[in-house]
């Protein structure tokens, strides 16, 4: 290791001298003002991890559904997943140290990690559209190359399609090829074959409206739309021509404000979409006739793909194990259809793809979706491969089935949640069942919720358990929570600290608006008491 390069080239990258961050649930994020050490840190780091697991590593860089002055970024392992979590400790630790101390870190965590140096590493590189994220890429790149590590720069992509190509340089390009051409072409190839196979009723051209909240999701679906329009017309808003990321739109918006993006033209009963600013999350929404919105959300869309699914297998007459993972935010109404109705088995798990993702990796067919729109499915060797080859052994309707199936594996990507393959996979499994956005929401009726935030001295006195919807600390927290919940109807109601922001989040549902919002506001005062309250007590009324 040329310690003299490293130790040279971070004076260039100076850290601000007493700040401190933290590897979160989605990476470092802050805002961008502070992050440029981190960058060329982050170079350095995923050197070591791609020289310990010999495989080709990802940088993304991005801050998602954050303001366009934050910025952020996040390693991405060899089969496209989340970094480890023993690393995020290693990242946190070389994020943190003063300059001098850097040369020792790197040491430390090679020696720890049983990093064999002389192995070559290489390193692929994405970032989104904000304007701070040219110039760090480079100084992710200068970070790679001053330990000596190879590289290549994807330049502007969508967080899922760089988690995609670190899966598919990994795997020998078995699961296809790994240039933005090839992702397009595979999951356009997938989409147009299921389109063909629908019968088309009715509606024999579909389109779509697609909010891509000013983000990377707008350039690439404009470059792909060619490569599926024979099966879909989509039609861009807030395409980051005007507008400023993550503005009044984009899906973290319209989920948690429950309202239609700002420019967006929505006629009644019209099919529409909102991306976030990295395009890894999806939810739709319409208008009914009476002009009341409605939100579609990632547990809905959990739904229909598992129940798309289960109906395939059923005709195809294979009985492979079909679960669906969701975290405590999953609505209770969802929870419920899925168990008692559809019969699918339910996991909850910590909020966070990657706790979800690796959960859904115990199934033959995992289906995991947070609330907020970003999940996919994830589908065994062995059943990709049985599946396969019952597309082209069996005959008339279970051939067709198994075909469909071959296809939608296709179309998913299973490297990570993608708005963009979500959409697709969405898209063609409404027309092949003929259903509208209505009749798809029409599945079950969401409880009412309310999500509220409170400010706390430190979110960590709180700890939990159960999938975080217990609370273990602070002493006594726990049963005024069970207490409130009892005083509302088909109620629920748990709070965590966030992973991403400053925050202690608290989430209820009830029987109505009202009671949910009531039984959130007592749950942010007991917080606010109980756990170390800064600021202004919660006001009811407030949406988080
Ligand atoms: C309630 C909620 O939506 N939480 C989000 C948010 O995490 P927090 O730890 O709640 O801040 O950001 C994560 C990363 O994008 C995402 O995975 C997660 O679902
Ligand atoms: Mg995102």
């Amino acid at each position: 290791m040329d310690l003299g390069a490293v130790t040279q080239r971070s004076a260039l990258h100076a850290k601000p001298s007493g700040l401190v961050l933290q590897y979160g649930t989605a990476g470092f994020r802050a805002h961008a003002g502070h992050l440029d050490h981190i960058m060329y840190r982050m170079g350095l780091l995923a050197v070591l991890r791609s020289k310990q697991t010999k495989s080709t590593i990802g940088v993304m860089v991005t801050a998602s559904h954050n303001p366009e002055e934050d910025n952020g970024v996040k390693l991405i392992d060899p089969l496209g997943e989340m970094l480890a979590p023993s690393w995020e400790e290693h990242a946190t630790r070389l994020a943190n140290a003063e300059e001098q101390e850097l040369p020792r870190e790197l040491v430390g965590i090679s020696e720890r990690e049983a990093v064999d140096l002389q192995q070559d590493a290489f390193v692929v590189v994405g970032r989104d559209t904000r304007a701070s994220s040219e110039k760090f890429s480079q100084s992710v790149i200068d970070g790679v190359t001053a330990l000596g590590g190879l590289f290549h720069d994807y330049g502007l992509l969508t967080t899922p399609q760089l988690h995609y190509m670190v899966y598919c340089r990994n795997t020998g390009g078995q699961y296809g090829k790994a240039t933005v051409e090839g992702y397009y072409q595979k999951l356009s190839k997938a989409f147009v074959e299921l389109t063909k196979q629908a019968s088309c009723s009715g509606d024999e051209h579909r389109t779509l409206k697609v909010d891509c909240a000013n983000g990377i999701g707008a350039l690439k679906l404009k470059e792909m739309q060619q490569y599926f329009s024979q099966g879909l017309s989509v039609q861009l808003f807030n395409d980051g021509t005007k507008g400023k990321l993550n503005h009044l739109c984009g899906a973290d918006f319209v989920k948690s404000h429950q309202k239609p993006p700002e420019g967006m033209e929505m006629k009644s009963n019209e099919r529409c979409c909102s991306f976030d600013g990295d395009a890894d999350r999806i939810v739709y929404y319409y208008r009914d006739a009476d002009g009341q919105f409605h939100l579609i959300d990632g547990d809905k869309i959990a739904t229909l793909v598992s129940s798309f699914l289960k109906d395939l297998l059923v005709e195809i007459g294979e009985n492979f194990n079909v679960g669906v993972v969701q975290t405590a935010y999953a609505n209770g109404s969802s929870t419920r259809y899925l168990q008692e109705v559809m019969k699918v088995p339910v996991y909850c798990t910590k909020t966070g793809v990657k706790h979800l993702h690796h959960k859904a990796q115990e199934f033959d067919i995992g289906v995991y979706f947070e609330a907020n729109g970003h999940g996919t499915a994830l589908f065994s060797k062995a059943v990709e491969m049985k599946i396969k080859q019952l597309a082209k052994e069996l005959e008339d309707n279970k051939g067709k089935a198994a075909k469909m199936l071959a296809n939608v594996i296709d179309l998913f990507n299973q490297a990570a949640g993608d708005a963009i393959s979500d959409m697709l996979v969405i898209e063609a499994i409404l027309a092949l069942k003929g259903l509208t956005a209505q009749q798809w929401d029409a599945l079950y009726r969401d409880l009412p919720n309310r999500q509220l935030k409170v400010k706390v001295a430190d979110r960590r006195v709180i700890s939990t358990t159960d999938a975080e919807r217990q609370v273990l600390t602070p002493p006594g927290l726990q049963e005024v929570i069970s207490d409130l919940v009892k005083q509302y109807r088909l109620s629920r109601a748990f709070v965590r600290p966030s992973g991403t922001e400053d925050v202690i989040r608290v989430y209820a549902e009830a029987d109505s608006q009202a009671n949910a919002d009531s039984l959130a506001h007592e749950v942010s005062l007991a917080v606010f008491q109980l756990a170390g309250g800064t600021g202004e007590r919660p006001t009811s009324g407030l949406c988080g």
